[in-house]
């Protein structure tokens, strides 16, 4: 395991990665993310979004290049032994196991925790709003509950690095800006770097400083949330913008 001190992001460099999935188009990723940076990543549906998440999270493989988290190349290790906490839009959890046992598996995947790991459990479980939800099964959750035990792992987890593949795509409104406000306060205290994959530029101008723009396999353009949203960022971005709104 790498370790980055808690509390702290760490930088995302992306050398020349070179991807592609049997008998599809190649992808093509380059980019250096600050530590500590909250960054939306959108762009049209099949652009490549969530592959560039699996390949920083270490579910897929690049053909060549390198992925450098705090400078240390990654690329040969396994999901788990990378600094990353991966948030998915669901089945985040695992059926057969209470809220408290999800959340400890953070600290343990045999889930052989000590008093103090136990007290953290309780600790997040109170601070995602979840007290006295311990022993329920994820069935017997909402969806947005689901969303907040999977944040909880995280952040007992206190991993550098955070990515999200559109956590709230499944919830409505008054949830998402929950969440928003969850998420944003996790941040504040533990500055972890967020990659966050999403089709909704409120979601990224309420959270995200930084925004990057995938388009067919490659990260077209890359700039401030601000400039994105006011529209001088992108024209592609721009076209994209305009065509959800004609879809919605
Ligand atoms: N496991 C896979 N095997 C083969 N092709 C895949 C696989 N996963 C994704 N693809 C293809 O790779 C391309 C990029 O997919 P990806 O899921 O990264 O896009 P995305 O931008 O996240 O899309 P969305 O916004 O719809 O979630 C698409 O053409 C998709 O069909």
């Amino acid at each position: 395991m790498i370790k980055t001190a808690a509390g702290h992001g760490a930088q995302i460099a992306l050398e020349a990665l070179q991807f592609a999935y049997p008998g599809g188009r190649p992808m093509a990723f380059d980019a250096t993310i600050a530590a500590s940076d909250i960054v939306a990543v959108m762009g049209p549906s099949g652009s490549g979004k969530s592959t560039l998440l699996s390949l920083i999270a270490g579910f897929e493989r690049p053909a060549s290049g390198r992925i450098l988290i705090d400078g240390e190349d990654v690329s040969a290790l396994t999901p788990h032994r990378r600094p990353v906490s991966m948030v998915f839009q669901e089945n985040n959890l695992f059926a057969h196991l209470t809220v408290a046992q999800n959340v400890g598996l953070g600290r343990s995947p045999s889930l052989k925790l000590t008093e103090e790991d136990r007290a953290a459990v309780s600790d997040a479980l109170a601070r995602t709003g979840l007290a006295g939800k311990e022993d329920r099964l994820p069935q017997a959750l909402s969806g947005g509950e689901r969303q907040r035990v999977a944040l909880a792992r995280v952040l007992i987890r206190k991993r550098p690095v955070l990515l999200m593949d559109e956590p709230f795509a499944s919830l409505g409104p008054a949830l998402r800006d929950e969440m928003l406000a969850l998420i944003a306060a996790l941040h504040a205290e533990q500055k972890m770097t967020v990659l966050m994959a999403t089709h909704d530029p409120r979601d990224a101008e309420r959270l995200c400083k930084t925004m990057i723009f995938v388009e067919d396999g490659r990260i077209s353009a890359t700039g401030t949330t601000g400039a994105f949203v006011s529209g001088t960022a992108s024209e592609a971005f721009n076209r994209y913008i305009g065509a959800r709104r004609e879809i919605n």
